[in-house]
């Protein structure tokens, strides 16, 4: 099974959380772990399986103006955050705009605040629905992984993340997949 993960991250949590994923998808499957500014169409065509998360901001998905107050923070010392290299660049929604029919499988993750959804908002809800609109199956319902107020990554969220990576290389493989409204 060939899977692409690919993420959008400012401060790098979501990247550490892509690249957990794949771990737990494990060496049995060919697993590309891809920034969505490197993540051309031909990066996900033919793969089976295309995973895609990003940080929540203002309750939904990032935009430009959201990205550039992050830019603000991460250079407001002490901001205890790195800028990712093209952090500011385009992000999902772009990404979207231009990725055009992904043929296989396919699940979404954000990284955000822990609670509940209805007051911090989640990404990852639309990022299910704009794969589903671009034609791909889910694989199994989005997932949320949380950061603290400073930023960095709850304790024990990589290994959840592994966990759920090995979840989804065990269901992508199953012959039977169901949708998962949200
Ligand atoms: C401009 C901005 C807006 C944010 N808005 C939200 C929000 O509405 N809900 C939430 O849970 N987290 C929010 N956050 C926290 C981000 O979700 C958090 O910074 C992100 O998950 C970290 O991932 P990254 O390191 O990959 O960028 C916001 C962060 C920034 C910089």
């Amino acid at each position: 099974m060939r899977v692409v993960v690919v993420y959008e991250s400012m401060f790098g949590n979501t990247r550490q959380i892509g690249q957990a994923i794949a771990d737990g998808i494990g060496p049995l499957h060919e697993v590309v772990v891809i920034p969505v500014r490197d993540a051309n169409p031909e990066v996900i065509s033919g793969a089976d399986v295309v995973v895609v998360g990003g940080p929540t901001h203002v309750h939904g998905m990032s935009r430009p103006a959201s990205r550039t107050s992050a830019g603000e923070i991460a250079r407001k010392p002490p901001s205890g955050v790195a800028l990712e290299p093209g952090a500011e660049g385009p992000g999902l929604r772009e990404w979207f705009a231009r990725c055009g029919v992904i043929e296989g499988y396919a699940a979404a993750f954000d990284t955000r605040a822990h609670g509940p959804s209805i007051l911090t908002g989640r990404a990852s809800k639309r990022i299910h629905r704009l794969l589903r609109r671009h034609g791909a199956r889910q694989v199994c319902p989005p997932e949320s992984f949380f950061v603290t107020k400073d930023n960095a990554l709850a304790p024990g969220e990589i290994d959840r993340a592994r966990r759920w990576g090995e979840h989804l290389s065990h269901v992508a493989t199953e012959p039977a997949r169901t949708e998962f409204p949200v």
